[in-house]
C-alpha cells in the first residue's frame, strides 16, 4: 500500500479541479454571485422574515472568511464595490466575486417559470466574463430552480452551484455563512460542469436533489445519487459521479419553459373525475406521482380510461415515484398497466426533476410529440438512472492495471483505484502527446476521467491542443474534457493552441465555448504589436481566431496596424486589409487567404 501511495503522490492529479497544491503567487479565479432572496439575506420583519435588498454585500465586507479586506484594498479601484475576495484557499487560490443582486428579492416559494429564465439570462449574459457561478436561493424551491436550470443550460462548461441557509447570515449561528463559502471554493476551483446545490457540507446534482428537512440544517438529500463532492476536512469531488455535456458546442440558454405542466399526486380513492378535470386543456403534460416502484391501481378502470383518453389526446404522462428512494420498475402488474395506456416510466427522478424535464422538452419547437416522448425517456443532464447496455470494462478486468497492480503488491479495490487514479493522468497525457485515440479510449473506458490534470495541472486537452492533434482535441471535448480546465500556470488549452498555432484547433475550441481570459488578455496589445512588428502574420491570425481586439493599443499607444503600416510588411498589410474589409465576421474570415 505504502508503494501505491507514493506512487499516487507522486503523479497525484487534481482530477478536472485546477492546480491541487498551493505553489507560488496565488491565482485569482473569478465568481459571478447571482443573489436571488431567500433566507440566508433575510431580516426579520413585523409580518416575518423576508429578504432585505442592498444589505448582503455590506455585511459579508465585515465577514474575514467571506471578504479579505488588506487584499481588495490594495486592488482598488480595479475592486468595484461590489466585489470581494475570500481569504487565500488551500488550494492557494483567491476568490473574487461579484455579487449582482436581482430585483425584487424573493422569498422561493414566490419563484415562477420567468425568474428562471432571469437567471438564466444572467448566466449566458455573464458567461465569459466568469470561471464560476454562484446562485442564492430560497430553500423552499431551491431543487425546482436547480432542477430548471440544469435543463434551461445547454451545452454548459462551467460550475453553476445553487446554495442558500435556513438561518439568516447575519444571525450569530447560521449556516449561510459555511454554505456561502463552500458554494464560492467549489464553483472558483473546479470545473464541475453541472448545475449543482450545495448545502451542508455536500454539493449535489441540482436535478437530483429535494428539499427533506424544514428545522436541519441539513436540509437537502438526493436520495438516488451521492453527492458530487464531500467537502469535509478534505474536499473530495467524486468525479466518476461529474455529468458532462460531452458536446462541441457552446454554451445557450433555453428560456421559454411550456408552462401547461403539473404534478399529480394519485391516492386512494382518488377519483376519476378529479383525474380528468386535472387533464383538461391546456395542460400538455403531467407527472403522475405513483406508488412503489411506478404503481396505479390496475381495479379501476375508470381512472385508466381518463389517463388513456389523455394519453390519445397528446398529453404527456411521466411515471414517477411517491418515495423518496428508488425507481420505476415494471415489476408488478399494476406498474405495468399504466405504460399500456401510454404513461412514460420515469426511472429514478425526483418529482422535481420531471417536472422541469417536461416543461423543457414539451417547449422544443423543432421535435415532434413522438421525439418529445423520446426525450423524455433519455438522460439528459444525469437526472436518472439509465441502466447501461452492454457491459462496461471493469477496473479488474484491465489487463495493464492488474499487472501494475501486482508488481505494486495492490489487492484490494480502493488500492487499485489508487493505482488507477496515480497513472492515468500521465498515460493519458501521453496519449494525447502523440495523438493516439485508441489508446485515449482505452483510457477512458477503465473509467478514466478524460479531464484528468498531470503534476502541472495539464489535461489531456491541454497537450492535444498544444500538439494541434484536432481529432483528437473533438474526441476529447465529445468525451467530456473541459475546455476552461487551467493548468498551475493559468494556461488554458486554448492558449495552447494559441502559442503553437494550430489555427483549426482554436476554431473547434471557440465553437466549443473557449475564450480568452483576463490573464490571458494581459498586454495583448503590446503581444499583438510585437507580432506586427515581427511581421508574424500567422501568430496574429491565431490571436484573432482565439477572440483577441486586433485594435488593442501597445505600451506606446500604438495599434498593430499602425505598426505594421510603419513596417510597410506586403503580406501584414495583405492581413490587415483583410481583416478591415471582411473583417470580424469570422465565417467569412474564415473563407479568406488566412485558412491555415
Ligand atoms: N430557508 C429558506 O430559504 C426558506 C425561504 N422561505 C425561501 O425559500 O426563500
Amino acid at each position: 500500500m505504502e508503494a501505491v501511495r507514493a506512487l499516487g503522490k507522486a503523479l497525484s492529479c487534481g482530477g478536472a479541479g485546477r492546480s491541487p497544491e498551493p505553489r507560488g503567487a496565488a491565482a485569482e479565479e473569478r465568481v459571478l454571485v447571482i443573489n436571488t432572496g431567500g433566507t440566508i439575506g433575510m431580516v426579520a420583519e413585523s409580518g416575518g422574515l423576508a429578504p432585505e435588498p442592498n444589505k448582503l454585500v455590506k455585511a459579508l465586507k465585515k465577514m474575514p472568511m467571506l471578504h479579505d479586506k488588506a487584499y481588495a484594498q490594495e486592488r482598488v479601484p480595479e475592486f468595484p464595490d461590489d466585489t470581494l475576495v475570500l481569504p487565500l484557499s488551500k488550494q492557494n487560490k483567491r476568490i473574487v466575486y461579484t455579487i449582482k443582486e436581482l430585483s425584487p428579492l424573493l422569498d422561493s416559494s414566490n419563484m415562477t417559470p420567468d425568474d428562471w429564465a432571469k437567471i438564466a439570462k444572467h448566466l449566458q449574459k455573464y458567461y465569459e466574463h466568469y470561471d464560476g457561478f454562484v446562485i442564492l436561493h430560497g430553500t423552499d424551491t431551491m431543487a425546482y430552480t436547480a432542477s430548471a436550470l440544469s435543463f434551461m443550460c445547454e451545452n454548459l462548461g462551467k460550475t453553476v452551484v445553487l446554495t442558500g441557509s435556513q438561518v439568516p447570515i447575519y444571525e450569530l449561528r447560521n449556516d449561510g455563512r459555511a454554505n456561502l463559502l463552500g458554494a464560492l471554493l467549489f464553483a472558483g476551483q473546479f470545473v464541475i460542469p453541472e448545475v449543482c446545490l450545495y448545502f451542508y457540507h455536500k454539493l449535489y446534482r441540482g436535478n437530483r436533489v429535494t428539499k427533506v428537512d424544514a428545522g436541519s440544517f441539513s436540509a437537502f438529500c438526493s436520495p438516488n445519487l451521492p453527492p458530487l463532492a464531500n467537502a469535509e476536512v478534505d474536499i473530495t469531488v467524486n468525479w466518476e459521479t461529474v455529468w458532462r455535456a460531452n458536446t462541441t458546442e457552446k454554451f445557450r440558454v433555453h428560456t421559454n419553459m411550456n408552462t401547461n405542466v403539473a404534478l399529480l399526486r394519485i391516492f386512494p380513492g382518488i377519483t376519476a373525475a378529479a383525474v380528468k378535470a386535472f387533464l383538461q386543456p391546456p395542460i400538455e403534460g403531467i407527472v403522475l406521482e405513483t406508488y412503489g416502484s411506478g404503481n396505479a391501481p390496475n381495479n379501476r378502470e375508470d381512472l385508466l380510461e381518463e389517463l388513456k383518453k389523455a394519453t390519445d389526446q397528446k398529453v404527456v404522462i411521466l411515471n414517477c415515484t411517491q418515495c423518496l428512494r428508488g425507481t420505476v420498475t415494471p415489476v408488478y402488474a399494476t406498474g405495468q398497466t399504466l405504460t399500456a395506456v401510454g404513461v412514460i416510466p420515469g426511472s429514478d427522478m425526483t418529482p422535481e426533476a420531471a417536472l422541469a424535464k417536461l416543461s423543457y422538452v414539451l417547449s422544443k419547437t423543432d421535435i415532434s410529440w413522438e421525439e418529445k416522448r423520446e426525450k423524455l425517456g433519455e438522460n439528459l443532464r444525469g437526472e436518472m438512472t439509465v441502466v447501461p447496455t452492454g457491459a462496461k470494462i471493469s477496473l479488474t478486468n484491465s489487463k495493464f492495471i492488474q499487472v501494475l497492480a501486482k508488481f505494486l503488491a495492490t489487492s484490494c479495490k480502493e488500492e487499485l483505484e489508487a493505482v488507477r487514479d496515480a497513472l492515468i493522468p500521465s498515460l493519458a497525457c501521453a496519449a494525447a502527446n502523440i495523438g493516439d485515440i485508441d489508446a485515449l479510449k482505452a483510457i477512458g473506458g477503465q473509467d478514466g476521467n478524460l479531464s484528468c490534470e498531470d503534476y502541472d495541472g495539464r489535461t489531456p486537452l491541454h497537450v492535444a491542443s498544444s500538439e494541434g492533434h484536432l481529432p483528437l482535441v473533438e474526441y476529447l471535448l465529445k468525451s467530456g474534457a473541459t475546455v476552461y480546465a487551467k493548468d498551475r500556470y493559468g494556461t488554458t488549452p486554448l492558449m495552447n493552441a494559441v502559442k503553437f498555432r494550430h489555427m483549426k484547433v482554436i476554431q473547434l475550441l471557440r465553437d466549443t465555448g473557449a475564450h480568452l481570459s483576463n490573464q490571458d488578455l494581459q498586454n495583448i496589445g503590446t503581444e499583438l504589436c510585437r507580432l506586427a512588428a515581427n511581421g508574424d502574420v500567422e501568430g496574429l491570425y491565431a490571436w484573432y481566431l482565439a477572440g483577441a481586439d486586433m485594435e488593442e493599443t501597445g505600451y506606446d499607444g500604438r495599434t498593430p496596424l499602425q505598426v505594421a503600416e510603419t513596417k510597410g510588411n506586403s503580406e501584414l498589410l495583405n492581413f490587415f486589409d483583410q481583416w478591415k474589409t471582411k473583417k470580424v465576421r469570422e465565417d467569412e474570415y474564415a473563407r479568406s487567404e488566412y485558412q491555415f
